[in-house]
Parts: C-alpha cells; sequence; structure tokens
C-alpha cells in the first residue's frame, strides 16, 4: 500500500497548559475524504492546524507524506482553507487576484505568473462556479461565495491534499452544492481530502470516513454516523447499537 499523507501518532496538544486534545492517533492515505466531527470546541479545529504544524504538538508524531512534519518542506503538495473570517474584513483584491495567490508556493513569489498558472486560476474558478466572477472584488461576493472563492484559491495550487476548516458552515444551499461538486472533481482526479464539519449536508456522499473528536481523544473513526433524527425516517432500518461511545450533541451543535 502507499505510504499514508497524514499521520498522527499519539499526538498532545494543549493551549497555555490547558490539554485539548491527549492523546490522538490517525493515518489517512491517498484518496481517503476524512471528516472530523465532533461538538464545539472539541479540538476538530486544532487537530488539524495541529497537523499543519500551525499549533505544536506537547508530545506525539506527525508525518506528512511520510516526511517528519519538522522537515517537511512540501507546502505546495497541500491546500488549506482555514475557518471563515468574518464577514465585511474589506479585502480590496478581485476574485481573481485571491484566486491566483493559490499558485504562489508553486511558482515563486519573484517569477511571474506563466500560462500553467493562469490555466490553473481560470481551472479553479470554473471548479467552484465563479468564472464569472473572477473581476469582481472579492468583498461584494456573498460569504458563500467569498467561501467558494478561498476553496478556488487552495485548488489552483492543485494540491494532493487539502484540509478545510468547515469549508460549509453559514454557506448558502447553491455554494454548497457547487464547493461538493468541485470537492468531488478534486476526489476524482486522486486528491485526499482532511475536513472539519459540523453538518455535512451535500458532502456526505463524498465522505468515506468519519473521525469524531471527544474528550481529547478520537471517539470513532470508521463509517459517517448518522445525524440526529435520522432514526425517525421511516425507511431507516435499525441495525447499528447505540453504545456510550455516542457523543451527545454531536450532530445538535447550531
Ligand atoms: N489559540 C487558542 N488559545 C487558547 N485556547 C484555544 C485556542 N484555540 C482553541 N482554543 C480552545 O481549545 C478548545 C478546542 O478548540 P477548537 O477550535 O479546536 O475546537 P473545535 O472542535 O474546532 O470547535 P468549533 O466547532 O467551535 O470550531 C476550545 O476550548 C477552544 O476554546
Amino acid at each position: 500500500m502507499s505510504e499514508p499523507v497524514v499521520t498522527v501518532e499519539h499526538g498532545v496538544v494543549g493551549y497555555d497548559g490547558r490539554p485539548v486534545l491527549r492523546d490522538v492517533s490517525l493515518a489517512i492515505s491517498a484518496g481517503e475524504v476524512v471528516a472530523v466531527l465532533g461538538a464545539n470546541g472539541s479540538g476538530k479545529s486544532t487537530l488539524i492546524r495541529a497537523v499543519l504544524g500551525l499549533v505544536p504538538l506537547g508530545a506525539g508524531r506527525v508525518t506528512l507524506f511520510g516526511t517528519p512534519l519538522r522537515r517537511f518542506r512540501q507546502w505546495h503538495r497541500i491546500g488549506y482553507v482555514p475557518q471563515r473570517l468574518g464577514a465585511g474584513s474589506g479585502v480590496p483584491a478581485t476574485v481573481a487576484e485571491v484566486v491566483a495567490s493559490g499558485r504562489l508556493a508553486r511558482r515563486g513569489i519573484l517569477r511571474p505568473a506563466g500560462r500553467a498558472d493562469r490555466a490553473a486560476v481560470a481551472g479553479a474558478l470554473r471548479a467552484v462556479g465563479l468564472a464569472d466572477r473572477a473581476g469582481d472584488p472579492v468583498a461584494t461576493l456573498s460569504g458563500g461565495q467569498q467561501q467558494r472563492t478561498l476553496i478556488a484559491r487552495a485548488l489552483a495550487g492543485q494540491p494532493e491534499l487539502l484540509v478545510l476548516d468547515e469549508p460549509t458552515a453559514g454557506v448558502d444551499a447553491v455554494s454548497q452544492e457547487a464547493f461538493a461538486e468541485a470537492l468531488r472533481g478534486f476526489v476524482t482526479g486522486g486528491g485526499t481530502v482532511l475536513l472539519v464539519a459540523h453538518e455535512l449536508g451535500p458532502l456526505r456522499p463524498l465522505i468515506s470516513r468519519a473521525v469524531v473528536v471527544h474528550q481529547g481523544g478520537i471517539a470513532h473513526d470508521g463509517a459517517v454516523p448518522e445525524p440526529a433524527g435520522h432514526h425517525a425516517d421511516p425507511d431507516h432500518d435499525h441495525v447499528h447499537p447505540h453504545g456510550p461511545e455516542e457523543p451527545a450533541g454531536l450532530w445538535s451543535t447550531p
């Protein structure tokens, strides 16, 4: 089997001496689409930020594409979309400029954009359904369109791994569908995805594996849990047991 894209071994992360993740181990293989789920404040963002080296590990080990995190330099292989900034960030850049900034790690700051850069930007804009807004200032877009712009920015770098923190939170239904479509294209092309989500919505059919963070550890690693309320569906086959390990409130967070 090919080398895992991401591994976390006995990861411990805390802020100001307060532990958030106590002992987390995880391995993600190429082509997987892994959703990190869990209640508010359970440490989902902390987990993916630790994977990217944005918060330090108190103990344990992370590798990316087989290389220990501290020696990893091939950041062009990873696209990251952080949790959404608040509205009205006042960025005057156009949609195309923001997406083009996703090429910087590939082309180096000083080299002018070439044909491959322009093609990648155009392709990423098409993938998220924003080709017709390329010249518009980002600030004139809806929140969902702004989020799609950030996803296009990550796609433009033609990464092998996409890391997304709540990509569809507070995003309108049209943008959620557009995002799911873009992600489907990325995965069909062999990409690997690690995302944090509260609600999977239209992403649900794309997710191959769910990891539930609960009380500093991983409470579940496997099939995507059913959303709350699903049991009431008349066609729901009741075959799985309700164990005490089901974290309360997993699907009921706002
Ligand atoms: N930079 C920070 N400094 C101090 N504490 C932090 C910091 N970032 C997160 N925390 C705390 O760590 C805990 C986990 O936060 P994290 O953002 O990882 O959770 P989450 O599961 O992603 O939550 P949400 O679903 O609300 O985004 C929370 O109690 C949070 O308040």
